[in-house]
Formats: structure tokens, C-alpha cells, sequence
């Protein structure tokens, strides 16, 4: 008999299937209630309610599987299930047209002052002038953000009559063809819309995104919506640019704390909000319960599950042989990420020498989550990379044969974007481990760790001088420096380590020496 634990609440019509197996006891209760039994359990069925931390694992040694019914998974601790062989598992995307519908409704209400009437209706005053709103006919909508729930709000939106702009640097132009929307840059967003909404993950690149540098660069009165994750929309920023006039109104479902606590926005009655509850639909829960229902029966019964977010699909013998080639190829992807900044159509994987008799299907799997995890919003890794690149519209291949320039092995990765083809190849070296060892053409051998910066130059006397100069100035230890060309006073790249991350201002100090083309820290 397997035991589940269900310990938010969650539709129970859609968890039939679990509850009514006859190899199943279903349990629903929280955390809490369920202290003195946890080492029971096989199963966990959580929403954002329940904080899956390290200590709570630590107190379920039976169990196999986490099932989020629904799409964040930032209530659990990934890493420490994955070490502990918990599979985690979303619902990714039974809550998307319900969050879109949310973000539409959250629009009209916003426009017509529909919350700021109704409080005055109960309230006993009849005052109709003061509710006068914005026709959405004709204008302006910014979608930051063209993933599974943007693209339902521009469907949707156009029946509104109304223009759909988007901003998503990963969206390639035949997919926003596709779909019928410009693609514009992030400053044309600005400036054209005359309401934004944003719908991207919160990673370091969003985070702030529309922030006291973006928000003057938008139209006066313009009207933001943030109902993806809190912080997206700067509080402080939006709070500041309510009160001077510039910015009309908000509606915020999602709050850098939750739930808001001594928040000035809750102030203003150009806010409108609502508790984080765009999936919060009858339909919506039941879709994601009977998805996470399904997966979750699969995997007690041994059946191979669809939505995985860490499942490790090697037998520990082929992990063993992999293994040397694992982080060298997350790391590639993960530089590749950085490196190509425009979208992307094809991945492709050549690998030569001895790694050819490998499981490199793999090794193809985890080059691409270290390539994708800085784009989407879930975790990545090789069990759901390629779903989530077809997702994406991108393909991606494996073939051998390439010479392997005297090493023992060679994998190559080559991305092939709209504006850009760029390839970076790697080794195991026995006696020195990963290495890096050419970037789109530039012959070079790096260790892919620590704090690194690429540059990219013409090959000129003193550029290399100058570098050190300004580093020099900062006080900054070069640790090691690579340099590679293909022509004498052609195009050149240097790759520097150090033992501290660099600040900003030393890359901007950088960026000022004649003849450096782009200066980028990698992170890895
Ligand atoms: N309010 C709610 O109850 C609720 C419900 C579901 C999802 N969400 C949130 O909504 C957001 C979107 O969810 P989704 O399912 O559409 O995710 P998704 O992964 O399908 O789409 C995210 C999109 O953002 C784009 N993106 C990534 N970085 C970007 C950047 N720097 N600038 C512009 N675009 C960028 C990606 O290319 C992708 O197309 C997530 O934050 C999710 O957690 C909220
Ligand atoms: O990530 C999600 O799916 C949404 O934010 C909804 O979260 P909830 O299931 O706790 O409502």
C-alpha cells in the first residue's frame, strides 16, 4: 500500500484517481497535522502553501515522490530532493488560461476603476464622473514575456481590439509571426504601450525590470500588471512614479512579500489587487490536481512520468561513465546561454573520440537545460530540456565525427540563431579535468569555473597592456589569462579568472579601452 499526503488544499475531484486506487491511502491535512506520521509517506501533493525545506525531507525517508499542483516550484527545496532521490514534479501548464483570463480581467477592472466603483457603491455614494475610465478599443498592449500565458493574453487581447506588442528575447521572429504579434525591442515596448503586463519567470534579468531606469522611459499614464511573481515590477519604483503622476494605475496579483506586509502600494487607490490568485480557478485546480494525480500514480507504479523536474534517468552504471562529461556539458550550455543572446532555432551536438560510446543522449540533454534554465521560468534539467526546447520551437540534434584535434574526446555545441551561429567546444582531460578549448572559432583552454570574464578585442598592441592597467587600478588580482586569434590583427578574445567576483563598475571601466568589441562576465 502506498501512503499520499495531500497538505494544501487541492481539487478533490480532480485527485479521484489517486484517492479512490486500491494500492493508495490518501491522506489530506497539513504539514503539521501530519508530524507524528511523516516517515509514512511515498507521496507529497503540495501548492505554494507547504515549504518543502531540507528538515522536512530529512523527516520523510519513505518518500519518492513531490508532486506541485501548479507551476513555481520555489517552495521546495530542488536540490536537497535531488540528492535525497525525490522526484519533483509540476503541473505546467493547467493553470495557464486561467492566469491569462486573471491578467484580463485584472486589465478591464483596472481601466474602469471597477474596484475603486463598486467600494463606492456600497459605500452609499453615487458619483459617476469620478469613475470615468480608458476604452481599450485602439490602444497599446506591451507583453513582456511571450510564454505559455502571455501568448493566451494576446489571443485574447486582440479580441479586445486592441494592439499587441511583445518583448521576449527568446521568442524567434517566426514564432511572434506565428502567433500574430510584433516583436519589438524592450525600450520600443516602453515607449508605445499604453499598458504593460508582465509574464516572464523572476530570475536575475527580470527582476526589477520595470524599475526606476524603465518606468520614466514608458508613456505618461500608462498602466502596469504584474501577475507573474512579485519584484518583476519594482515596488518602491511603481509606489514612486503612482504618486508623481506618470505612471496611472496598477493591478498587482503577486507581491514581493506575500502576503504584503507594511506595503505603501496598499495605500494608493490607483492599486488594484488580488491575493496570488490567478490559478485559482475550479477548472484551473482541477486540471493541475489531475495531472500531478496521474503522474504520481505512474511513478509509485514504476511508470515512466512526462513533467520531471530532477528525475534522473540513468542507471548509476552508465551515470559512472557519463559522469566526466556532466558538468563539463551543463557548464557549455550554460556559456552558450550567455554567449547568444538573440533566439534561437537549432542546438547541435558533435562529439568525437571516446566519448562516442557513451549514453551521450545524456550528455545532449543536460548541454541544453544548462543552455535553457536562464530562460524559462521552471527548473531545467536533462530529463526536461528537450520538451521544454520543443516548447520553444527549438530543435535539437547529436551526430560524431568531428576530428578531435588531438584530444581523447571533443564534444562541440553549436547554436544556430536567427542573426547568429556560435560553437564552443570542450574536453576531459585526464590529468586537468574540464576544459574549454575553442569559442566559435578562437582556439583558447580555459577551466569553465569560477569567476571568469570574456572579452572580446582587435588584436592591437596595448589592448592586453590596457586590460591590466584598469584591473590594476581596481586592485584586481588576474588569477589566469587566455588569449586567442585567428589572424594576426584580426578578431581576438581573452578569457581572465580571478578570485573575486568583479563589480559592475570595473566592467564598465573596461568597456571604455579602444578596440574591446564586448566585455561579458561568465557565469557559471
Ligand atoms: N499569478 C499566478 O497565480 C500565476 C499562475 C501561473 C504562473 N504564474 C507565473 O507567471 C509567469 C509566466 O508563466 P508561464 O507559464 O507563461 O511561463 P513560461 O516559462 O511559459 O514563459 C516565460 C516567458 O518569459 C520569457 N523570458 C524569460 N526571461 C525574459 C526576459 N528577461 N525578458 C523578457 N522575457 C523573458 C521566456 O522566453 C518565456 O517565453 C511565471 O512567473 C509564473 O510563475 C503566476
Ligand atoms: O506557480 C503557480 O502555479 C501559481 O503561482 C499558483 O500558485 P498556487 O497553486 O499556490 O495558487
Amino acid at each position: 500500500m502506498y501512503h499520499v499526503l495531500v497538505s494544501d488544499p487541492i481539487s478533490e475531484e480532480g485527485l479521484l484517481p489517486l484517492i479512490n486506487h486500491d494500492s493508495v491511502t490518501c491522506d489530506q491535512m497539513p504539514i503539521e497535522a501530519a508530524e507524528q506520521s511523516l516517515e509514512l509517506y511515498d507521496a507529497l501533493l503540495i501548492r505554494s502553501g507547504t515549504k518543502v525545506t531540507d528538515n522536512l525531507l530529512k523527516k520523510m525517508p519513505n518518500l519518492k515522490i513531490i508532486a506541485r499542483a501548479g507551476v513555481g516550484v520555489d517552495n521546495i527545496d530542488i536540490e536537497a530532493a535531488t540528492r535525497r532521490g525525490v522526484i519533483v514534479i509540476n503541473a505546467p501548464d493547467g493553470n495557464t488560461i486561467s492566469t491569462a483570463e486573471h491578467t484580463i480581467a485584472m486589465i478591464a477592472s483596472l481601466v474602469r476603476n471597477i474596484p475603486q466603483a463598486t467600494r463606492s457603491v456600497k459605500d452609499g455614494i453615487w458619483d459617476r464622473s469620478r469613475f470615468t475610465g480608458m476604452e481599450l478599443n485602439g490602444k497599446t498592449l506591451g507583453i513582456i514575456g511571450m510564454g505559455r500565458i502571455g501568448t493566451e493574453i494576446s489571443k485574447r487581447a486582440k479580441a479586445f481590439g486592441i494592439k499587441v506588442n511583445v518583448y521576449d528575447p527568446y521568442l524567434t521572429k517566426e514564432r511572434g509571426e506565428k502567433l500574430g504579434v510584433a516583436s519589438v525591442s524592450f525600450n520600443d515596448l516602453l515607449e508605445s504601450s499604453d499598458i504593460i503586463t508582465v509574464h516572464t519567470p523572476l530570475t536575475k534579468e527580470t527582476k526589477g525590470l520595470l524599475g526606476f531606469d524603465s518606468i520614466p522611459r514608458t508613456k505618461k499614464g500608462v498602466w502596469l500588471i504584474n501577475c507573474a511573481r512579485g519584484g518583476i515590477i519594482d515596488e518602491e519604483a511603481l509606489y514612486h512614479f503612482i504618486k508623481t503622476g506618470h505612471v496611472a494605475g496598477a493591478a498587482l496579483d503577486v507581491f514581493e512579500t506575500e502576503p504584503p506586509k507594511k506595503n505603501k502600494l496598499l495605500e494608493l487607490d490607483e492599486v488594484i489587487t488580488t491575493p496570488h490568485i490567478g490559478a485559482s480557478t475550479k477548472e484551473a485546480q482541477l486540471n493541475v490536481a489531475a495531472q500531478v494525480a496521474d503522474e504520481v500514480l505512474d511513478c509509485l507504479q514504476g511508470i515512466p512520468i512526462k513533467n520531471s523536474i530532477n528525475l534522473p534517468t540513468i542507471s548509476a552504471e552508465i551515470y559512472d561513465k557519463v559522469k566526466p562529461f556532466f558538468h563539463l556539458t551543463k557548464k557549455m550550455g550554460t556559456i552558450l546561454s550567455q554567449m547568444v543572446r538573440t533566439p534561437v532555432k537549432e542546438i547541435e551536438l558533435t562529439y568525437s573520440g571516446e566519448v562516442i560510446s557513451l549514453e551521450t543522449a545524456v550528455l545532449t540533454r543536460n548541454l541544453m537545460a544548462g543552455f535553457l534554465s536562464a530562460r524559462v521560468d521552471s527548473p531545467v534539467n536533462e530529463v526536461n530540456a528537450p520538451s521544454i526546447a520543443s516548447q520553444r520551437g527549438i530543435i535539437h540534434g547529436e551526430k560524431t565525427g568531428l576530428k578531435a584535434d588531438g584530444y581523447s574526446n571533443l564534444i562541440q555545441a553549436t547554436v544556430h540563431g536567427e542573426e547568429e551561429t556560435f560553437y564552443i567546444r570542450g574536453t576531459n582531460i585526464q590529468e586537468y579535468g574540464e576544459r574549454i578549448v575553442n569559442l566559435n572559432g578562437f582556439d583558447i583552454d580555459f577551466y569553465p569555473g569560477g569567476n571568469l570574464l570574456y572579452i572580446q578585442h582587435t588584436d592591437r598592441p596595448g589592448v592586453i597592456g590596457n586590460v591590466g592597467k584598469i584591473l590594476g587600478e581596481h586592485h584586481i588580482n588576474i588569477a589566469t589569462m587566455q588569449v586567442g586569434r585567428k589572424e594576426i590583427g584580426g578578431d581576438a578574445i581573452m578569457i581572465l579568472s580571478f578570485d573575486e567576483p568583479l563589480d559592475e563598475e570595473v566592467i564598465l571601466a573596461l568597456k571604455e579601452i579602444q578596440d574591446l568589441v564586448s566585455v561579458k562576465k561568465l557565469e557559471l
